[in-house]
């Protein structure tokens, strides 16, 4: 497995405010890795500096060997795709060729698609289950739909590097369980993918490795099962909860109650967890 993203030290201020510091992480070609931590934590300013939507105050970032600073914008697009929660919410395109987008990275300016570039549009179309929607408007779509949309058009720039923010946000049990499946198939496949995930369940089965934030700053990452434990459940979390394991071995998450309205500790909110990491 090779680094794909690496970022270290990473600080970011907005408006003359700190929201992420320290930050250590990285993602290898083959895995998942999940960024979770609870709301304002600073997942998706975290994120953000991996597509250059926001610049880092310090630190580095680099993707696939390079700082991401030093990419020309369709020579990123070709090794990091994207899906954010404002991808594709209303575009007046035909599914396929809102899909057809992602292969802008590949082609000159104004050169009509290939045949390899409409293949891989219908397999991008085919992975998300969207098929039968080629010739549909995407803004006639629902939601979980448009979402589907999106990652097909990410899927089409086959890129080195998968990053999604929240990407099961819109979609049913199904859909959620469908998407995370093929996320994982992608990693198996010898992508990286890197996304936040609001939902902790779903971040335990699915990801290979979770990085926790909490108050802007990495309270641990590692392996699900080396890094979710009842003292970060409480901590970070605010709920009562711990791992568990099915007979397959796949750990689950059982959640059993909030640990109260104050949430994180007083400790926790001042740092007081300290930073564990695992690599195993
Ligand atoms: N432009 C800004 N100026 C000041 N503060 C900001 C700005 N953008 C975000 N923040 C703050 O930074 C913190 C982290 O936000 P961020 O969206 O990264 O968190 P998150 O972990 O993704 O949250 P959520 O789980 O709620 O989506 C929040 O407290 C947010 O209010």
């Amino acid at each position: 497995m090779s680094t794909t993203v690496g970022v270290r030290d990473l600080e970011v201020s907005l408006s003359g405010t700190t929201i992420v510091r320290d930050i250590d992480l990285e993602t290898a070609s083959g895995e998942m890795v999940g960024l979770v931590g609870p709301n304002g934590s600073g997942k998706t300013t975290a994120l953000r500096t991996l597509y250059r939507a926001l610049r880092p105050s310090s630190g580095n970032v680099e993707v696939v060997g390079r700082p991401v600073a030093t990419y020309r914008r369709r020579e990123l697009a070709q090794r990091l795709a994207v899906v954010t929660q404002e991808s594709d919410q209303s575009v007046q395109l035909p599914v396929q060729e809102a899909v057809a987008l992602g292969r802008a990275c590949h082609r000159g300016w104004l050169e009509p698609l290939t045949g390899t570039d409409r293949a891989v549009v219908r397999q991008a179309l085919e992975q998300v289950g969207l098929g039968a929607f080629a010739d549909r408007e995407v803004a006639t779509l629902s939601g979980g739909e448009r979402q589907r949309v999106a990652i097909a058009r990410a899927l089409a720039q086959r890129p080195h590097v998968l990053v999604l923010d929240e990407p099961t946000n819109h979609l049913d049990l199904h859909h959620q369980l469908a998407i995370l499946e093929l996320l994982e198939e992608l990693a198996r496949g010898g992508m990286a993918v890197l996304l936040t995930l609001h939902d902790l369940r779903l971040a335990v089965e699915h990801c290979d490795r979770l990085v926790v934030l909490q108050q802007g700053r990495v309270a641990a990452q590692g392996r699900p099962d080396r890094v979710i434990n009842a003292e970060l459940l409480r901590e970070v979390f605010g709920v009562h909860g711990q791992l568990r394991f099915d007979d397959s071995g796949r750990p689950r998450l059982e959640i059993n109650r909030s640990a109260g309205t104050g949430a994180p500790t007083a400790d926790a909110r001042r740092g007081g967890l300290h930073t564990r990491t695992s690599t195993a």
